[in-house]
């Protein structure tokens, strides 16, 4: 047993685990189409997560590993959730795998919705979370996929292009609560390596950065992408860049649901699995896919106060 560890001298001293005794802190480890995030709860907003903590907590030989980190916390506790309490009790204090703070995770709140469930945390299959993005309903399938109400899309005029190497493509801008450039590419590999951003221009369209997905079509309404997430690189997935990609997509197919009244629905392939994009005649986008905890655990609060600063 790790507690009082007899030195030579014959005088117990606490270990590093018994120092943590009171001020342990639990994470989980959970991911949605291997959109991989470390899970921390601090319903009291307790917890100082700086930038360097969760990039510490990311890093995947060094930390526990993930391309982001959702601090669970109470809607009343934070000052950024506080006016959403009244309609979710929970906030999802989202963080990209570099410490930075991002608006929105598609995959990221279907992980959330599942984080609570499993904690036991809702009671019933239906539940709002609040995001920096707004209030999201989500909605937990029977068959264990969860589904999400992502809001609407916006899409900002003007023209941007992505490039990689000596390509460019002209790419369209959606903002779904966080910015998205949506480039069709004639073959997936010409995105290259995408662990650094793509340059793009004008750098006005993107002041804060942006999330760049290529696309390739895969049949009728079925695309296939890859991305590069702003403050995360390339990861297996990233949920609001599949409804990003979805509305890009059905607009260049001439499916505007708005107009028509019928709601468009795409299959999109990411590297680590598929999500089903609806967008209905109101412009609200749901998005469906899987969500999973994997692990349990604790995070050496020494660690954490030492990779904190
Ligand atoms: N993986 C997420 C998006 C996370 C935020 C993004 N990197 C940003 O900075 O906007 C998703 O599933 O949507």
């Amino acid at each position: 047993m790790l507690t009082g560890a007899a030195a030579p001298d014959g005088v117990s001293r606490p270990t590093p685990y018994d120092r943590g005794m009171s001020t342990r802190i639990a994470f989980l480890k959970g991911h949605g189409t291997e959109n991989d995030f470390v899970i921390v709860p601090d319903p009291e907003n307790a917890i100082d997560l700086s930038p360097a903590a969760v990039a510490a907590l990311c890093d995947r030989r060094a930390g526990i590993g993930g391309d982001g980190l959702l601090h669970v916390v109470r809607s009343s506790a934070h000052p950024e959730a506080k006016d959403m309490a009244a309609e979710a009790e929970w906030f999802m204090d989202y963080r990209n795998g570099d410490g930075s703070v991002a608006e929105m995770c598609g995959n990221g709140v279907r992980v959330f919705a599942r984080y609570l469930q499993h904690a036991g945390l809702v009671t019933d299959g239906d539940l709002a979370i609040a995001t920096r993005g707004g209030v999201k309903r989500a909605h937990l399938d029977k068959e264990g996929d969860v589904t999400v109400g992502m809001g609407r899309a916006r899409l900002p005029e003007g023209d941007v292009t992505v490039s990689v190497g000596e390509r460019s493509w002209p790419a369209r801008n959606v903002n779904m609560g966080n910015p998205h450039a949506v480039a069709f590419v004639a073959d997936l590999a010409h995105a290259g390596d995408l662990s650094a951003a793509p340059p793009f221009s004008p750098a006005s369209a993107y002041p804060d950065g942006v999330n760049v997905e290529f696309v390739v079509d895969r049949g009728p309404r079925h695309v296939a992408l890859r991305v590069h997430e702003r403050g995360a690189g390339e990861t297996r997935s990233c949920g609001t860049g599949a409804c990003a990609v979805a509305v890009a997509a059905a607009r260049r197919d001439g499916a505007d649901p708005a107009a028509t009244g019928v709601p468009a629905t795409y299959v999109v392939d990411v590297p680590g699995g598929r999500l089903l994009i609806t967008e209905r005649p109101d412009g609200e986008i749901e998005m469906t896919g899987p969500a999973v905890i994997v692990a349990t655990g604790e995070i050496d609060p020494e660690w954490l106060e030492t990779v904190a600063r």
